[in-house]
């Protein structure tokens, strides 16, 4: 490492010989490995039919006003430890309490430090639909995500060829679960639109270089057909950035660090769902 190379605004150092996305996965597929030792696929179905039924994350972020997607985060490969989050329940509840539409769990251990009690134990605390974050490469990893209660499953367009994009969303539905496609790029987004996605994220952060770039989602945003759920994801600081990313047709954003920094999570939602609901916010065209 350089100490002359450039460091894009969350610090981190854009020029990683191997991207972090490639080792995240690679510790991904061993830790999934692992589980699926000690709880073998037949189990995990079981457990995902006997769990309460999904609820409709789809219909929760086509509401009217911006939806705000508050996420239980406690770390990142770009910025470290972000907060100790004691009782991800706890904050999940002063998410909701802000008015947030839907919670998004981190569940990947290694590099996010989440887990799938995590996830549980949000499910269990609040009544909005509840997102599995998190690196799905197995459909194995999908079934786990319901039996834990998801109801809604991220899957990033960058990590899967286009055949298992495909197989995992369709899985992800025909559970009765809402799939988050994330993308980055003009090409990932047409991956995404092919695969059949209703709900779409653009990620200002790339996953291979950690920069964060909030003009993605203006450049990617249009080109998304009207029906399609559009989710600005990364880089909400405040409601100046929901502001932007609304009149750039965002029907929802996705904010992790900005809330598990703020001293009151609850408040730091709250004056974002108001900023979503203003009048003067910029509404989606349907
Ligand atoms: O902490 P931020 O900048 O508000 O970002 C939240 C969310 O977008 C980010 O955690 C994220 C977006 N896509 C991901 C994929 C995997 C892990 C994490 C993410």
């Amino acid at each position: 490492m350089n100490a002359d190379e450039p460091q894009d605004d969350d610090g981190a150092n854009t020029a990683a010989p191997v991207s972090v996305l490639d080792e995240i996965i690679a510790g991904v597929r061993e830790d999934v490995e692992t589980r699926q030792q000690q709880v073998p696929l037949a189990d995990v179905k079981r457990l995902a039919a006997a769990a309460p039924p999904p609820r409709d994350a789809h219909a929760a972020l086509r509401r009217p006003g911006v939806a705000v997607i508050a996420e239980v985060k406690r770390a990142s490969p770009s910025r470290g430890q972000l907060a100790d989050i004691p009782d991800p329940a706890d904050l999940a509840t002063e998410y909701a309490g802000g008015g947030a539409r839907c919670i998004s769990v981190l569940t990947e251990g290694r590099w996010f430090g989440g887990s799938l009690d995590d996830l549980a134990a949000v499910r269990a605390a609040v009544d909005v639909p509840v997102l599995r974050k998190d690196f799905v490469v197995s459909s194995y990893q999908v079934h786990e995500a319901r039996a834990h209660g998801a109801d809604m499953v991220l899957l990033i367009v960058a990590a899967l060829e286009q055949n298992v994009l495909t197989g995992l969303l369709e899985r992800i539905e025909s559970l009765g679960m809402t799939a988050l496609v994330e993308v980055h790029d003009e090409e990932e987004a047409d991956r995404a639109m092919e695969a059949g996605a209703r709900v779409i994220g653009v990620n200002a952060r790339n996953l291979r270089t950690l920069e964060v770039d909030r003009s993605v989602f203006e450049r990617i945003a249009p080109g998304l057909p009207n029906n399609v759920v559009k989710i600005a994801e990364s880089g909400v600081r405040g409601p100046h950035d929901l502001i932007r990313y609304a009149s750039a047709g965002a029907d929802a954003v996705l904010v992790g660090e900005g809330l598990v920094t703020h001293k009151s999570p609850r408040d730091a939602v709250a004056e974002l769902v108001n900023a979503g609901n203003h009048p003067a916010t910029p509404r989606p065209v349907r």
